[in-house]
C-alpha cells in the first residue's frame, strides 16, 4: 500500500508500536517504515495521507522512474558544492523542509526538533501556520543566525491573517510561504477521514488579485506563493512581482490527479521559458532521494522541498531529523560526484543532466524541443566556425564508434557515423572540453545528413528526397536544398500560414518549404502540407513538423 521500493529492510525484529533501532534507518524510505511501525495509526495517517484516488500522491512517487540522469566523466569533482541561497539567504544544501503541520503527533519535541536539526545543518526550515507549537515558540528556538520562513494561508479572517503576520515578522522569519492551493476548503483525504474530521477550517474562498495585492500591505516580508500548480499561474505569479514562487501540488492533498513538480516545470520549459530568469522557483512533492532533487534543480528550480520524510523522521526527534538531513546530504554529494557535476550552481537548470523524454512522450505525445531536455541518446553539440557559433544534436543511436586520443590540454574525440535510423551523421572533429559546466562538446565541424545521401557534402545543395517520418525522425536534422530543418514530431507552430499544398511524403512537404521564399516551418496533417513564414508558439497536436534552423 506504500509502494516503497523494496531497499533490504528487515523489519523482523521489529516491534510494532515500538521505535526501531536508528542504525536500521538508512534511507528516507526507511524513516517512513519507522513511523508507520511507531505511531498510532490516527497521526500515522494523518502524515500519510492525500486527496481522494491518490493518483498526484502516487505519482509523486513515481514520476522518477521515466527520467533518466545523464552522467559525465572526465571531470574533476574533488570540490563539493551544494550551497543554495535562496531568497539572497545561504543555506547548506538546495533542500528544505517543507511546511507541514503538527509535527507533534510524531515527536513530543515537535517543530523544536525540526528548527534545531535545520539549524545544526544550516538548511531552511519552514514550518506550517497548522504547526504544534506557536509561531513565536517555533522561532525562538532557531539556533544562532538560523534564518526560517514561515507559511502562512489564506484565512477569510482578516484579522487572523494581520495577526499571525505580525507575530512571523516580530519573531524574526525572513520571509512567507503563502500556501494558495487551499482555495476556501482542504482536499477530501479519506485516510484522514477514517479518523477525524480533516485539516484546519476558515480558508478563504475569494482569493482574487485584489485580495492578494491588500495581504502585501500586511506585511514587508516577501511573499512567495506555495501550491502554484500550472505552468500559467508560474508564470502569472512572475508577472506579479513575487520574488519566487514554490510549484507544489501539497503532496497530492488537494487536487487529485493535479500534475507533478516535473511536469509542471516542463510547461514552464515549454510556455514561459522567460519565468526562470524572471524568479526563483521552489518545488516538491514526492522527493525522497538525491536523484529526485537534482531532477528539480536540472529543471530549474532554485531549491526542493520535503514534506513527509521530515515529519517521520521527527519519531527519533531531533536525531531523526539530522538522520534524514544527512542521508540527503550524503546521496547528494555521492550522486553529483558520480555524474561528473559536483557544484549544485553549476548543476541548476542544467537540462543536459536530465532526460525527461519518457514524460514527455506521455504527457504531449512527443519529445520536447531539442532546446529544453536532453536526449539520451544525443550529444549536445555546439559547433563554431570562425566566430559564430550554433548548437545542434547529433544522435548518437546513428554513432557506431567513438574513439578518443587525449592531448595535454584537451580531448579529441571522433565520432564516425553509422545509422540505423533515417539520419547519418558525418564524420566529426571534436573537441571535448571537461570543464564546461555544461557539459556540451565543442566541435570544429559537424554535418547531418539524411540516410539516403552518400555524404554530407554531396548533399548539401541538393533537394533530398530520402525518407523521413515520424515519430522515427524526430530531434534530427533534415538537410534539403542547403537548408537545415529540424524534425518536430507532434509540434504545430501557429499562425504564420504562408500557403497549403497537397504532397505525398514528410519530404516532399520540407522541400517544398526549402524552394519557397520566406517559408521557414512546416505542419504535415495527412497529405496537408502547411508552409509558414514565422515560428509561433508550440501547439502539440500531432502533426509531423519541421522548423528551419541555422
Ligand atoms: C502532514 C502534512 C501536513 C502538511 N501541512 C501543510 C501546511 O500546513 N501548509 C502547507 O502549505 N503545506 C502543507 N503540506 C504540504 C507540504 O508543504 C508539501 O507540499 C508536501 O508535503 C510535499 O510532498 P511530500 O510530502 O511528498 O514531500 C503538508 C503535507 C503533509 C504531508
Amino acid at each position: 500500500m506504500e509502494g516503497l521500493p523494496d531497499t533490504g529492510l528487515d523489519t523482523s525484529s521489529w516491534t510494532t508500536g515500538t521505535l526501531p533501532p536508528i542504525a536500521d534507518v538508512v534511507d528516507i524510505n526507511d524513516l517512513q517504515i519507522a513511523a508507520k511501525n511507531t505511531l498510532a495509526a490516527a497521526d500515522y495517517a494523518y502524515y500519510r495521507t492525500a486527496a481522494l484516488d491518490e493518483v498526484t500522491y502516487q505519482a509523486n512517487l513515481f514520476i522518477w522512474e521515466k527520467i533518466r540522469l545523464n552522467g559525465y566523466s572526465f571531470v574533476d569533482v574533488s570540490n563539493s558544492n551544494l550551497k543554495t541561497s535562496i531568497l539572497g539567504y545561504e543555506f547548506n544544501a538546495p533542500f528544505f523542509i517543507a511546511p507541514a503541520a503538527q509535527a507533534g503527533r510524531a515527536s513530543s519535541g515537535a517543530e523544536t526538533n525540526l528548527v534545531q536539526a535545520a539549524g545544526a545543518a544550516g538548511i531552511l526550515y519552514v514550518p506550517s501556520i497548522s504547526s504544534t507549537q506557536s509561531i513565536a515558540t517555533i522561532g525562538a528556538a532557531a539556533v544562532s543566525r538560523q534564518v526560517m520562513f514561515h507559511q502562512e494561508y489564506i484565512w477569510s479572517d482578516q484579522t487572523r491573517l494581520q495577526t499571525e503576520l505580525q507575530e512571523m515578522e516580530a519573531a524574526g522569519f525572513k520571509a512567507i510561504f503563502l500556501t494558495v492551493d487551499n482555495t476556501g476548503v482542504n482536499g477530501i483525504r479519506d485516510r484522514q477521514m477514517r479518523f477525524s474530521a480533516g485539516g484546519d477550517a476558515g480558508h478563504s474562498a475569494t482569493f482574487t488579485i485584489d485580495a492578494l495585492n491588500q495581504l502585501r500591505n500586511m506585511t514587508t516580508l516577501p511573499i512567495v506563493p506555495k501550491g502554484v500548480k500550472t505552468a500559467r499561474d508560474v508564470k502569472l505569479c512572475a508577472d506579479l512581482g513575487f520574488p519566487a514562487v514554490y510549484i507544489s501540488n501539497h503532496g497530492g492533498r488537494v487536487v487529485d490527479m493535479a500534475p507533478t513538480a516535473v511536469e509542471v516545470l516542463l510547461d514552464v520549459h515549454r510556455l514561459y521559458p522567460e519565468v526562470f530568469d524572471q524568479i526563483e522557483i521552489y518545488a516538491d512533492g514526492g522527493v525522497r532521494r538525491a536523484t529526485h532533487v537534482l531532477t528539480l534543480l536540472a529543471l530549474g528550480a532554485r531549491a526542493v522541498g520535503l514534506g513527509r520524510p521530515f515529519m517521520f523522521s521527527n519519531v527519533y526527534g531531533e536525531a531523526g531529523v539530522t538522520k534524514a538531513i544527512d542521508i540527503l546530504t550524503l546521496e547528494l554529494t555521492t550522486t553529483m560526484a558520480l555524474m561528473g557535476q559536483a557544484d549544485v550552481d553549476e548543476f541548476r537548470g542544467n537540462t543536459s543532466f536530465i532526460n525527461t523524454h519518457q514524460v514527455e512522450l506521455e504527457y504531449y505525445g512527443a519529445p520536447l524541443s531539442i532546446d529544453t531536455s536532453s536526449d539520451p541518446t544525443s550529444i549536445k553539440l555546439v559547433s563554431s566556425v570562425g566566430s559564430t557559433s550554433t548548437s545542434r544534436t547529433t544522435t548518437s543511436s546513428s554513432v557506431s564508434s567513438v574513439s578518443s586520443s587525449a592531448t595535454s590540454s584537451s580531448a579529441t574525440v571522433s565520432i564516425s557515423s553509422a545509422s540505423s535510423s533515417s539520419a547519418t551523421h558525418s564524420t566529426s572533429s571534436v573537441s571535448a572540453s571537461p570543464s564546461s559546466a555544461s557539459s556540451t562538446l565543442a566541435t570544429s565541424a559537424t554535418s547531418q545528413t539524411p540516410s539516403s545521401s552518400a555524404s554530407s557534402s554531396t548533399a548539401a545543395a541538393a533537394v533530398n528526397t530520402a525518407t523521413v517520418s515520424c515519430p522515427g525522425s524526430n530531434s534530427t536534422t533534415y538537410t534539403t536544398n542547403g537548408l537545415n530543418f529540424l524534425i518536430e514530431c507532434g509540434i504545430d507552430h501557429s499562425g504564420g500560414d504562408l500557403s497549403s499544398k497537397s504532397v505525398s511524403s514528410f519530404s516532399a512537404c520540407i522541400n517544398a518549404c526549402a524552394t519557397t521564399a520566406g517559408c521557414v516551418d512546416v505542419s504535415l496533417s495527412g497529405s496537408a502540407c502547411y508552409l509558414k513564414q514565422s515560428v509561433g508558439q508550440n501547439v502539440y497536436n500531432g502533426v509531423f513538423g519541421a522548423r528551419l534552423i541555422a
